[in-house]
């Protein structure tokens, strides 16, 4: 690490736990004195990484961008000259070994992520990973395996509805019991449009990957299989109905529309044995004039989750400057990919397909 100026950051704002979903994180209260600045590798320069880049650098106190790497030489030399001091680098690795790099935060596409978290772990970096952990079981093992063989945990995935403060409001809702048992969930995962190649496998795996995380994380529970639902036919596609169910004997529905063409909408209703509750209605604006009243819908993630996003940041960079990683874990992305790569059996075959998990390694809680 650097050997800037001392800093004492607050305490953070995280009022629910957003560890996995039967570990809490230890308490950031009881670590010890923060002093040193976070020197962070981010890797992968495109959308994701270059709002990683601009929060570490203007909103995250005690961390600074060290390096950037992009397999475009030119992307990340653009987004290294951002910040002062910033090495830009096209391969991974050599950022990874760039002088001043205490931490990994990982950017780009999916399915690059195992090789970029291998090489973080040879070098014992704590890391945080974008979403997915890896696309499909079999490399999501791999990581599991690395990281369980250095006896630590070094990995946290970025499934970033965890730090959404709805999401931790309606998670201490359920906690504390107040509505009974959780029954159902139904869920409505909306996307104005998709980025350019995005597949009908990646509203599985891209978009309903947020979904299974955040089922399990509210319920404290595995998904054990996943049928999908499509309506009409004729080459109608979307939108599609994912139905999960649960080892606690929940059932879940998540609408995915990743064409929906007016907004970004992720909602979400408990229906308990004595109540519901709902989250993710909240407009950014709502105006009245002439007869007329209406509201916004923000268009995309970046606007709906960005308290999230610097949450998430600001509880990794904390942790990592204690030495500690926190938040969702290498068996949370585990167990997405194998939800995920059963929901793209069942999307392509109309099956119920069952969801087979290892055994939960000691490491994981
Ligand atoms: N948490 C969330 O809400 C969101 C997460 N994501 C995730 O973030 C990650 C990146 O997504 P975007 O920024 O939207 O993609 P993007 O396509 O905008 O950027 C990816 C960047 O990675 C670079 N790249 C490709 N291969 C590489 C390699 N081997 N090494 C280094 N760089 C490489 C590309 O040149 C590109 O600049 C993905 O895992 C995606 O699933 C994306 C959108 C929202
Ligand atoms: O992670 C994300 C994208 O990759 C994905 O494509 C979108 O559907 C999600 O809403 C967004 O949060």
């Amino acid at each position: 690490m650097t050997d800037q100026a001392p800093l004492v950051l607050p305490a953070a704002t995280a009022d629910t736990p957003a560890g996995s979903p039967a570990t809490t994180p230890a308490s950031p209260a009881a670590a010890a004195p923060l002093t040193d600045v976070l020197g962070v590798a981010v890797i992968g320069a495109g959308r994701m990484g270059a709002d990683h880049v601009r929060r570490l650098h203007r909103t995250i106190r005690g961390a600074r961008v060290a390096a950037v790497a992009d397999v475009d030489a030119e992307r990340a030399k653009r987004l290294a000259d951002t910040v002062p001091g910033c090495a830009a680098h096209s391969d991974p690795e050599a950022a990874l070994s760039s002088a001043g790099v205490d931490a990994v935060l990982i950017a780009s596409p999916g399915p690059v992520h195992e090789e970029q978290i291998l090489a973080a772990l040879e070098r014992g970096l704590p890391v945080l990973c974008e979403k997915p952990l890896t696309p499909d079981t079999a490399s999501a093992l791999r990581v599991l395996r690395a990281e369980s063989a250095l006896g630590r945990r070094r990995v946290q995935v970025g499934f970033m509805r965890r730090y959404d403060a709805e999401f931790r409001r309606l998670k201490r809702l359920l906690d504390e019991g107040e509505l009974g048992r959780p029954r159902l969930l139904h869920c409505r995962h909306r996307n104005v449009t998709p980025a350019p190649g995005f597949t009908e496998a990646m509203m599985i795996t891209d978009s309903v990957a947020h979904e299974v995380d955040t089922v399990r994380w509210l319920l404290r529970q595995e998904i054990t299989a996943v049928t999908v639902l499509r309506p009409g036919t004729g080459g109608v596609d979307e939108p599609q109905l994912v139905l999960f169910e649960t080892d606690g004997g929940a059932v879940v529905d998540v609408e995915i529309f990743v064409n929906c063409g007016f907004g970004y909408q992720v909602q979400c209703e408990a229906v308990c044995a004595t109540g519901s509750a709902r989250i993710g209605d909240g407009h950014a604006m709502v105006t009245h004039s002439a007869g007329r009243w209406g509201g916004e819908i923000v268009q995309d993630w970046s606007a709906r989750f960005e308290d999230a996003y610097d949450r998430e940041v600001r509880e990794w960079v904390e942790a990592a400057r204690r030495d500690e990683v926190t938040g969702p874990d290498v068996w949370d992305g585990y167990a997405a990919a194998a939800v995920c790569e059963a929901g793209v059996r069942a999307q392509a075959t109309g099956e119920r397909v069952p969801v087979p998990l290892i055994g939960r390694p000691e490491l994981y809680g």
